[in-house]
């Protein structure tokens, strides 16, 4: 991480933890908002209009939360308007790296998409933090979205950055873009809330705060808490819907894909999530399916980094060894 913009050795991502051994997760230091007119968004300053060529995403495809913006980016028909840079999928000495070797399925047709940071001509992603900020302190995370016109971090926190793409852009006129699709109604607002702090802390951070504990009493509450609320949202799935709150995709579906999709192949194993495959789940398992064969969705999963960028992770896998299975059946 970064202490008074100097890189601080503290690099694997073990963040703090609380006296009973459970992972905290740092909060986000960059929250402005891109808006139709540049107002300022709910939280941070104005001045960041929607404009298309004007924002750039820095995302790691091992990442959730980076991966859920591509989601958005994709599904709205962004792709075209905000440019995309990849680092690597293992962490190095100093965290993420741009400019590893590329492979070819990474990032399907998408040819806005880079492996290096053209842009800025950066090797490191905490480069990008201190280009802004020479004192910064915390941790050099993506995703991050940027600002090519004012040269700043416009927002780090995901929550923030798939929020504002499902709606900043709708009134720009383009074929490309999908303004039809709308993740965050109105009318579900509060369905979309309520289950989206349940799917937060019991599942996308659920599944780290069970792999990353430092006692058995820490890892067993995380691993309950993944376990009851998969349970229940294969309950949910049962009577036939296709999406969590029924008929519409949502907010929610994309925070609990992201996860659903890594559980398999990175947290059943390392992660020690290890009652059951979503495999082993009929309903999430063709849940899961039907959002991965969505148009554009495919191209922002990208296995073989998910399963090298988990098992490098040496706090937990010391050795570095990438188990060969499970197969995938997507
Ligand atoms: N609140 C952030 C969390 C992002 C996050 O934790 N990213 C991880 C990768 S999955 C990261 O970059 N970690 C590097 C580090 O902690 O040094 C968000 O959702 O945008």
């Amino acid at each position: 991480m970064l202490v008074n913009g100097q890189w601080a050795e503290a690099w694997q991502p073990v963040q703090a933890q609380d006296k009973q051994g459970r992972f905290v997760r740092q909060s986000s230091s960059f929250r402005n908002w891109i808006t139709p007119d540049g107002k300022a968004g709910p939280t941070g300053e104005g001045g960041f209009k929607a404009e298309a060529g004007r924002y750039h995403l820095y995302v790691a495809y091992i990442c959730p939360w980076a991966s859920r913006t591509l989601m958005v980016r994709a599904l709205k028909g962004l792709t075209d308007f905000i440019s995309v840079s990849v680092v690597n999928p293992v962490l190095s000495e100093q965290g993420w790296q741009f400019g590893g070797a590329s492979d070819s399925k990474v990032g399907g047709d998408d040819t806005n998409l880079e492996h290096g940071d053209s842009l800025n001509g950066h090797k490191y992603l905490h480069q990008l933090y201190t280009q802004v900020d020479p004192q910064f302190t915390g941790r050099a995370t993506v995703p991050v979205l940027w600002d090519k016109q004012r040269q700043v971090i416009v927002n780090n926190e995901s929550a923030d950055i798939i929020r504002m793409l499902n709606s900043a852009c709708d009134h720009l006129t383009d074929s490309a873009l999908n303004p039809a699709l709308d993740l965050y109604p109105q009318d579900l607002h509060q369905a979309i809330d309520s289950l989206n702090e349940r799917l937060y802390h019991q599942l996308n951070n659920g599944v780290y705060k069970a792999g990353f504990a430092t006692s058995q009493f820490a890892y067993e509450e995380a691993y309950q808490g993944v376990f009851s609320l998969l349970d229940e949202l294969e309950q949910t799935l049962s009577d036939g819907r296709p999406y969590l709150l029924g008929e519409q995709l949502t907010e929610s579906d994309i925070r609990a894909f992201v996860t659903l999709v890594r559980f398999d192949v990175a947290y059943y194993g390392l992660f020690k999530c290890n009652r059951e495959l979503i495999a082993q789940k009929p309903h999430l398992q063709a849940y899961l399916q039907r959002i991965y064969t969505l148009d554009g969705i495919a191209a922002t999963v990208n296995f073989e980094h998910i399963k090298q960028g988990y098992y490098s992770i040496k706090a937990l896998n010391p050795a570095g060894i990438v188990p060969v299975g499970p197969q995938v059946s997507l």
